[in-house]
């Protein structure tokens, strides 16, 4: 009660005239989900004036979909959901420049579906999908395991290409969701001789979006009608944590946008991203969401009216309709992979480009990820958006000190959130550097933090 109370004042939410609060339930596909959502039901039953709705299995996405849905009083069952979804991303396809070369844009796409709910919804949710060709491999229908070398977190931290996968897929499209559905990595495989992949992770994802958005906004400043309401300066903003490639941030940055940083979890980086007109958050781990300030999405509703009605700016309003699209497509809520795949397919056919001119946007700085276990990793405390330490003292000179024999070197720790670990983060001009960066951090944690220290 406590926890509700707090968020309640803290998000100034009127009480008011409220007779019964809605508490949406979703499961995936573990069958412990069914006791789960029993004591869920029994605990929400014993709060007066709550009522508990069950949404059956859905992707932890969806939910959040659903809770938002009903919040604006918008019909929120699954079936809405994939109907938005598919509209928005039709609407996308239909204002493909005509110049377009869509032939560059290899036509399959194959998902890795981690085994989970995510796969099985993509498959309900591919026929109505028309103009895209999915093929699902891991789609958890064949009894494979969450987790096992398949799905988002293992591509993108092993960058290995999940199971099923491999050298018959030279070159093609390929994406994997995570568990929940909430993560979204692709990637392609580069020769047959290697297991190695080329990934493209949520930063490049980020850049993808916010090339997309860039190109809208210009077209939506150009010079066409004097009218006061199309000299709106709309803010896009870019949301980070430090696991961003820092190749990435510098490409962002050299695109022209304002980049800012927040500790890792997406609570932090929606909160940041809710000070902007349009605000694209990602963790390079995939998780992310773009999300449209009411009053912008008011002003392009009227931009929009204003071009059809002087029947003037088709190129404007075009723009304009692309950025409502976007805003129905993405999932606002949260990162959602399923909206974000769509989208990311829109804007790949709108640019006519193929996964590996995506990927070539820019370069990763090689990096490497490590856990270390700690007695106890309460006992570091950082700052900056957890890029230094301020607690254990020395540890951050130490770190600094061997960071500096690196060229390109950046590394850094904090506490798991979410294990019982310390993780590194180390990135270098080659991966022998990033790894023996990382290496090296990892034994300065040890040393000040491991079981040898106390
Ligand atoms: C390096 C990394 O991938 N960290 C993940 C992981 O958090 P940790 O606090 O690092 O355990 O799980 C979080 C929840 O899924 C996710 O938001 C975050 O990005």
């Amino acid at each position: 009660m406590e926890l509700i109370t707090e968020f309640v004042e803290k998000e100034n939410i009127s009480l008011e005239g409220v007779r019964r609060a809605e508490i949406l339930l979703g499961r995936d596909t573990r069958p412990s989900g069914e006791s789960l959502l029993e004591a869920a039901k029994q605990g929400i039953s014993s709060i007066l004036g709550a009522v508990a709705i069950d949404m059956g299995i859905v992707t932890t996405p969806q939910l959040h979909w659903m809770v938002r849905a009903r919040n604006k009083a918008i019909k929120a069952s699954e079936l809405d959901y994939f109907e938005q979804l598919s509209s928005s991303f039709r609407c996308l396809i239909d204002l493909i420049p005509s110049g377009s070369k869509i032939s560059d844009v290899d036509e399959k796409l194959v998902v890795d579906g981690a085994n989970r709910v995510g796969g099985e919804k993509l498959e309900v949710f591919r026929k109505m999908l028309d103009g895209m060709v999915v093929e699902i491999r891991n789609s958890g229908k064949d009894g494979g395991v969450l987790n096992e070398g398949v799905g988002a977190d293992y591509v993108q931290k092993e960058k290995f290409a999940p199971s099923g996968f491999g050298s018959q897929d030279v070159g093609l499209r390929c994406a994997s969701l995570d568990g929940d559905a909430d993560r979204l990595v692709y990637f392609s495989v580069p020769s047959k001789s290697c297991n190695n992949i080329d990934l493209v992770d949520g930063d490049k994802i980020l850049s993808l979006f916010a090339i997309f958005i860039k190109e809208q906004l210009n077209t939506l400043s150009m010079q066409g009608t004097k009218n006061t309401s199309s000299s709106y300066h709309a803010r896009l903003g870019v949301v980070q944590t430090a696991y961003a490639n820092g190749a990435s941030t510098d490409y962002l940055k050299k695109l022209g946008l304002e980049v800012v940083f927040t500790p890792t979890g997406v609570k932090y980086l929606h909160e940041k991203a809710a000070e902007y007109d349009i605000r694209i958050y990602f963790e390079a781990n995939g998780h992310g969401t773009i999300i449209f300030s009411e009053s912008f999405l008011c002003w392009l509703e009227a931009r929009y009216q204003e071009c059809s009605s002087v029947s003037k700016g088709p190129e404007q309003q075009k723009a304009a309709l692309r950025l409502l699209a976007v805003s129905k497509l993405i999932n606002q809520a949260v990162g959602d992979a399923l909206s974000g795949l769509l989208l990311v397919e829109a804007i790949l056919q709108h640019m006519g480009w193929s996964i590996q001119r995506w990927s070539e946007l820019y370069k990763d700085l090689p990096s490497r990820q490590l856990k270390v276990k700690v007695v106890d990793r309460t006992a570091v405390i950082t700052a900056n958006a957890e890029t230094m330490v301020v607690r254990p003292l020395g540890i951050q000179e130490a770190i600094n000190a061997e960071t500096a024999k690196y060229p390109r070197g950046r590394s850094f720790i904090r506490p798991s959130g979410t294990e019982d670990v310390i993780r590194v983060y180390a990135e270098a001009s080659t991966q022998e550097a990033a790894d023996s960066l990382a290496n090296s951090v990892a034994r300065l944690v040890d040393q000040f933090l491991g079981f040898g220290s106390s």
